[in-house]
């Protein structure tokens, strides 16, 4: 798979597969194409050539709100959370890919979209107090730091009962403590939901500790693939991050 943006090659001919059931980690220096590579397999962007596979399903031209029926849910870099509603009310839009009807027996709240809402809202209470937030399902989300946000993301995209889960940065500004829980969560809830996941991540720990494979990118191309552990010991992987680091040192 490939993109360009006018003459710009940001992907080149990128090529892998994710073993159902696994945890996947993109990995690669700042610039890389990471979250360019996310964003085409979530349907933000649409590769210039190639093609997207989910269950053996061509995604490549859906767009992103219909990547719920193949069983999709991303979460983002930064929480695009709607701030002024309940941090409840925020995991309930993960159940909408699932609610039977539409806007009009949504509105009207017929006794099937009453059934199912309670089993959504049920749902998404266990999420939050199984991910340590409960207490805040009350509150509106803006008083919620930062980390807690991707907590209640990660609740939104797992109530739209996803087969694929994309994390991108998913511990990026959490403390210690926070990814050391993250970690469980995502363990505990591929075991559960028997989830397929795709992680971006610049966190070694969390790579290491969480992953069964990486591909590792460096200027939008894939430099290897293999476990964590052999990838952190790489000599090409090694040298594109060195580079990259006295790039930035001989920038700055
Ligand atoms: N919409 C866009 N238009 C033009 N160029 C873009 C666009 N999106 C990404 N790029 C370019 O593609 C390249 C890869 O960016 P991308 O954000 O995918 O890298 P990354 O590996 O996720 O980096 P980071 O780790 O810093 O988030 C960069 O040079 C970026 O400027």
């Amino acid at each position: 798979m490939s993109l360009h943006f006018g003459g710009i090659s940001v992907l080149d001919a990128v090529s892998f597969d994710v073993p159902r059931g696994s945890i996947f980690g993109l990995v690669g220096p700042n610039g890389a194409g990471k979250t360019s590579l996310f964003n085409c397999i979530s349907g933000h962007y649409q590769p210039s050539a190639g093609s997207i596979l989910v269950d053996g399903t061509e995604t490549v031209r859906a767009p992103a709100w219909r990547m719920a029926k193949f069983g999709l849910a991303r979460t983002f870099q930064h929480p695009a959370l709607r701030l002024d509603a309940s941090v409840l009310e925020n995991v309930m839009l993960g159940a909408h890919s699932w609610m039977p009807g539409g806007p009009v027996a949504w509105s009207l709240r017929l006794p099937p979209t009453r059934k199912r809402e309670r089993e959504a809202r049920a749902t998404a209470l266990d999420l939050l107090e199984r991910t340590g937030l409960g207490w805040a399902a009350a509150m509106p989300a803006d008083e919620l730091s930062h980390g807690l946000h991707k907590g209640v993301e990660l609740c939104r995209a797992l109530l739209s009962r996803p087969r694929l889960l994309l994390l991108d940065e998913p511990a990026a500004g959490l403390s210690h403590s926070e990814v050391e829980q993250l970690i469980g969560t995502v363990r505990e809830m591929r075991r559960e939901f028997e989830l397929t996941v795709v992680v971006v991540e610049h966190h070694m720990g969390l790579i290491s500790a969480l992953t069964d494979r990486v591909v590792v990118l460096d200027h939008g191309a894939k430099l290897m693939e293999g476990t964590a552990a052999e990838a952190q010991s790489d000599s090409r992987v090694v040298e594109a991050y060195l580079g990259r680091e006295a790039g930035a040192d001989e920038s700055a």
